[in-house]
C-alpha cells in the first residue's frame, strides 16, 4: 500500500467520532504508524526542522494525536510525537500562556477544541485533576484515552484502583490504555536509550492496545503487552520500585557490614580501652572499616557459590532435577549476580583503603616510635624472614583475587555477557569465580597465618575475625571438592541430563484408573 494512501486512511480515522467505526479504522492507523515508524527518518528529513530538532510542521496527512495538559510530560511527549511524524494538538486551560513552550508545529488550543478531532488522546494530567475533565465527556466518547500518570507511593497505597481504572470509570464511553508512565519526560525528550526502551502497555480493548503499541514503535520505544487494564496497578507500581533486584543483596551486605564492624570494634577498640586503658578510637574511620570490608567481600563471594552447592546437594538427595527448589533457594540463586557485584565492590574498597593505610598520621607515628625504640634498644637491623614472605604472598594473592573478581564483574555487564557464548560465560562465572574464592581463601589464610593459634589474639575470648569469615567459604570449597569425586560427579551429571532415581510410568486404563509402575534406576 503506498504511503500516501495510508496517510489518507489515518487522516480519515482522526475524524471519526463514534466507537465502532473508530476501532475498525484504527487498524489502518496501526498499519500506518508502523509504516511511518519504519520510514520515520526519510519522512522527517523532507520537512522543515525546529532548532530543538522537532518538526516545524508535520507531514501532510500525518495522524493527529491529542494531548490534555501542557506540563513537562505533555511538552516532551509533543516534541517526540512531532519528531515521529504525528500531528499534535494540545488541550490547555490557558493556551495563550503555554503555546510558546511547544514545538511550533503543535497546535495549542482549549481543551474542548483539542479533543474534537483526534481519535487518540493522551491524558497528561495528574489523577486528582481527572474529574475536572468530565465536562469533555461528550467530545471524548468513543476515543482512546492514554493514561500516562504515575501515582506517588502514598497514592498507590491509598487507592485500591489504579489511576487508569479510575479514568476508565470516569469516562465509560472511552477506551483507556495505560502506557508511557515508566518513561520520564526527560527520556521522552532526549529519545530512547538502550536501557530504557520498554513501554509496558495494558488495556481491555486489544485493538486500542495494538494502535498504541504501533505508536510506541513509531516513537522508537519497545511496547510490552501487560494484558488487561487490571494490570495497570502493577504497571503503575513499576516506577515506584527502587532497584528491586538489589534490595535483598544490599540488605545482606549491609547486615554483614554492621555485624563485622561491631565485632571488629569490640576486638580492636573496645578491648584495648577497657582492659589496657588505651584510646584506639582513631581506628574507627579507616582501620576498622578496612578490617570489615574484606570480611564482607569474602563472605558475600562464598554466598554466591553456596546456593549452587545446596541446589546440587538437593538434586543428589532427591535423585531428580524436575522438582522445584524451595522459594528461598530459588530467590537466592536469582540474586547471585548482585551478591557477586557487591562482593567486588567491597573488595575494591578494601584495596583502596589498604593503599591509604600508610598515608595515615597514626601510621607515621607508629613507624617513628618503632624506630626510636629500636635505637634505644640498640637494634640496627630488623628482618623477620617468615613475616616478609607471609606479607609478600598475602599481598600477591589479594591482588590476584581482586583481578579475577574484576573479570567476573566485567563479564556480568550485559554488553560483554552478550558477546560470550554459553560455555565462555559459564567458564568465567563458574570456574573463574570459584578460583577467585580459592584465592581469597588463601589470601585470608596467609593474613591469619598462625594468629588463630595465639592466645593473645583472643580478645574478650573472641576469636580473630578472619577465623569466622573462613567458615562458609571453607564449607563451599569442601562441598565443591566433594562433588568432584567420581561417584557424585557422574550421578549429578546424569541427573542434570534428565535421569531420575524413581521414574513413574503411568498407564491409563480403560476404566480411567491409573496403574503406576515404579521403575528404579538406582
Ligand atoms: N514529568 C514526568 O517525568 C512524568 C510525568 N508523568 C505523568 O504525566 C502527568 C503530567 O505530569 P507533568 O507534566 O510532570 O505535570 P505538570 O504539573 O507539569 O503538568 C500537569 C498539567 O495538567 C494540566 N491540568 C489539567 N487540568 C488541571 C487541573 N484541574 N489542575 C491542574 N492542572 C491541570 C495543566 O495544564 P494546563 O494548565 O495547560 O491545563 C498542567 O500543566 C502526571 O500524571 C504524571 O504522573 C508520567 C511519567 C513521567
Ligand atoms: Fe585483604
Amino acid at each position: 500500500m503506498p504511503v500516501g494512501d495510508l496517510r489518507e486512511a489515518m487522516a480519515q480515522f482522526t475524524l471519526q467520532g463514534t466507537r465502532e467505526p473508530l476501532i475498525g479504522q484504527m487498524s489502518h492507523l496501526s498499519v500506518g504508524t508502523r509504516v511511518l515508524g519504519e520510514m520515520d527518518k526519510p519522512l522527517i528529513s523532507r520537512h522543515r526542522v525546529d532548532s530543538d530538532g522537532s518538526l516545524a510542521e508535520p507531514p501532510s496527512g500525518a495522524p493527529k494525536v491529542g494531548i490534555l495538559g501542557s506540563g513537562d510530560f505533555a511538552r516532551s511527549l509533543a516534541t517526540r510525537l512531532v519528531g515521529s511524524g504525528f500531528s499534535v494538538v494540545v488541550g490547555s486551560r490557558n493556551p495563550k500562556r503555554t503555546a510558546g513552550l511547544f514545538p511550533s508545529s503543535t497546535q495549542v488550543t482549549f481543551q474542548e477544541e483539542a479533543v474534537r478531532s483526534p481519535g487518540v488522546i493522551f491524558v497528561a494530567v495528574f489523577r486528582e485533576h481527572y474529574s475536572s475533565l468530565c465536562g469533555l465527556s461528550d467530545q471524548l466518547a468513543g476515543k482512546i484515552l492514554v493514561d500516562v500518570s504515575n501515582p506517588t507511593e502514598q497514592e498507590h497505597l491509598q487507592h485500591r484502583e489504579s489511576n487508569a481504572e479510575y479514568l476508565a470509570s470516569l469516562f465509560p464511553t472511552c477506551t483507556v490504555v495505560k502506557a508511557f508512565n515508566v518513561i520520564s519526560a526527560w527520556t521522552l525528550q532526549a529519545g530512547p536509550r538502550d536501557g530504557n526502551r520498554q513501554v509496558p502497555i495494558c488495556s481491555d480493548q486489544p485493538e486500542a492496545k495494538r494502535i498504541i503499541s504501533e505508536m510506541v514503535h513509531a516513537m522508537g520505544f519497545m511496547p510490552l503487552d501487560m494484558g488487561s487494564l487490571a494490570s495497570a496497578r502493577e504497571v503503575e507500581a513499576m516506577p515506584l520500585c527502587l532497584l528491586p533486584a538489589w534490595k535483598v543483596p544490599a540488605l545482606l551486605a549491609l547486615g554483614l557490614f554492621v555485624c563485622f564492624f561491631a565485632y571488629n570494634f569490640i576486638r580492636d577498640v573496645l578491648q584495648p580501652y577497657v582492659q589496657e586503658g588505651k584510646n584506639k578510637f582513631y581506628k574507627l574511620p579507616v582501620s576498622v572499616v578496612n578490617t570489615t570490608l574484606p570480611c564482607v567481600a569474602y563472605v558475600l563471594l562464598s554466598l554466591v557459590y553456596l546456593p549452587g552447592v545446596l541446589a546440587a546437594a538437593l538434586q543428589l538427595q532427591r535423585g531428580t532435577k524436575y522438582r522445584r527448589f524451595p522459594d528461598w533457594l530459588d530467590h537466592w540463586l536469582q540474586h547471585r549476580k548482585q551478591i557477586g557485584l557487591l562482593s567486588f565492590f567491597c573488595a575494591t574498597l578494601h584495596a583502596l583503603y589498604s593503599f591509604c593505610l600508610p598515608l595515615r598520621r597514626s601510621h607515621r607515628y607508629d613507624l617513628v616510635n618503632l624506630a626510636v625504640k629500636q635505637v634505644l634498644t640498640n637494634k640496627s637491623h630488623i628482618w623477620v624472614e617468615e613475616e616478609v614472605w607471609r606479607m609478600e604472598i598475602y599481598l600477591s594473592l589479594g591482588v590476584l583475587a581482586l583481578g579475577t573478581l574484576s573479570l567476573l564483574a566485567v563479564t556480568s555487564l550485559p554488553s560483554i555477557a552478550n558477546s560470550l557464548n554459553w560455555r565462555e560465560f559459564s567458564f568465567v562465572q563458574s570456574t573463574l569465580g570459584f578460583v577467585a574464592l580459592v584465592l581469597s581463601t588463601l589470601h585470608t589464610l596467609t593474613y591469619g597465618w598462625t594468629r588463630a593459634f595465639e592466645e593473645s589474639r583472643y580478645k574478650f575470648y573472641l576469636p580473630p575475625t578472619f577465623t569466622l569469615t573462613l567458615l562458609v567459604p571453607c564449607v563451599v570449597i569442601l562441598a565443591k571438592g566433594l562433588f568432584l569425586l567420581r561417584c557424585f560427579r557422574l550421578r549429578l551429571a546424569k541427573i542434570r541430563r534428565g535421569w531420575e532415581k524413581d521414574s513413574a510410568v503411568k498407564f491409563m486404563l480403560p476404566n480411567d484408573s491409573i496403574l503406576t509402575e515404579k521403575t528404579s534406576h538406582v
